[in-house]
């Protein structure tokens, strides 16, 4: 059994324990290379990756009724409210026959947390934080060139801002309780996906 933690069971999570979900958490700064690595691991290890913020963008491009506000918030470098968030991974974690998922930029706050251990019962097996100087994130971001509407300098320090004030201490909870592994993503992508393969290459001799 994956870990599983006390709070309200509804019917939809009830179905994820059943599943017996294993979740990674991967978190860093804006621009530290979640989404990079994400990709990478999917396609060594088998993960299902889950970006809340790409989750939250496919909501907007939806048409759905939280879409002006999600765009709006996000344009802003706000957290979006933890119920419409979890809401998304749920419903992606349901919709997929994978029972491992990386579930990339969540939790955001203190809220996004507590909200998702409650709700879904589910605890991750770790968290992988990617920790980078801001000086290369907000060149990495300023290269990115895929359209984000956060992507600008005005942006990326209000997120800069975020992730400092209310990112970094879900980061010090998981870290107080042993589940961090802290990678240097400062190097090349190659590099650092070094470092992420021996924690999962650990991670994978542990199932066995
Ligand atoms: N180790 C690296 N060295 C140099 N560039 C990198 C590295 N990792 C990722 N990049 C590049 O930096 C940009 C941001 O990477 P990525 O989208 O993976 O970051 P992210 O942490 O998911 O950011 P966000 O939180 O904004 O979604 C991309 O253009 C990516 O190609
Ligand atoms: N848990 C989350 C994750 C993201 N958001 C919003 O999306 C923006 C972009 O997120 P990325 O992970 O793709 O960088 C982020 O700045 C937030 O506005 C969120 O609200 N909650
Ligand atoms: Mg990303």
């Amino acid at each position: 059994m994956g870990a599983i933690v006390d709070g309200a069971i509804t019917e939809m999570n009830q179905t994820l324990l059943e599943k017996n979900v294993k979740v990674v958490f991967v978190l860093g700064g804006p621009g530290s290379g979640k989404g990079t690595q994400c990709a990478n691991i999917v396609e060594r290890f088998g993960f299902t990756h889950l970006s809340a913020g790409d989750l939250l963008r496919a909501e907007i491009k939806s048409g759905s009724e939280n879409g002006t506000m999600i765009q709006n918030m996000i344009k802003e470098g706000i957290i979006v409210p933890s119920e419409v968030t979890i809401k998304l991974l749920e419903r992606a974690m349901l919709e997929n026959e994978n029972d491992k998922f990386l579930i990339d930029g969540f939790p955001r706050n203190e809220e996004n947390r507590a909200a998702f251990e409650n709700v879904t019962g589910i605890a991750p097996e770790f968290v992988l934080f990617f920790n980078c100087a801001e000086e290369e994130m907000e060149r990495r971001l300023l290269n990115r060139n895929e359209g984000r509407v956060d992507d600008n300098i005005e942006t990326i320090r209000k997120r800069f801002k975020v992730f400092v004030e209310s990112s970094l201490p879900v980061i010090e909870h998981y870290n107080s309780k042993g589940k961090v592994h802290k990678i240097d993503a400062g190097k090349p992508v190659s590099e650092v996906f070094e470092d992420v393969k021996a924690i999962f290459s650990n991670f994978d001799k542990k199932e066995e």
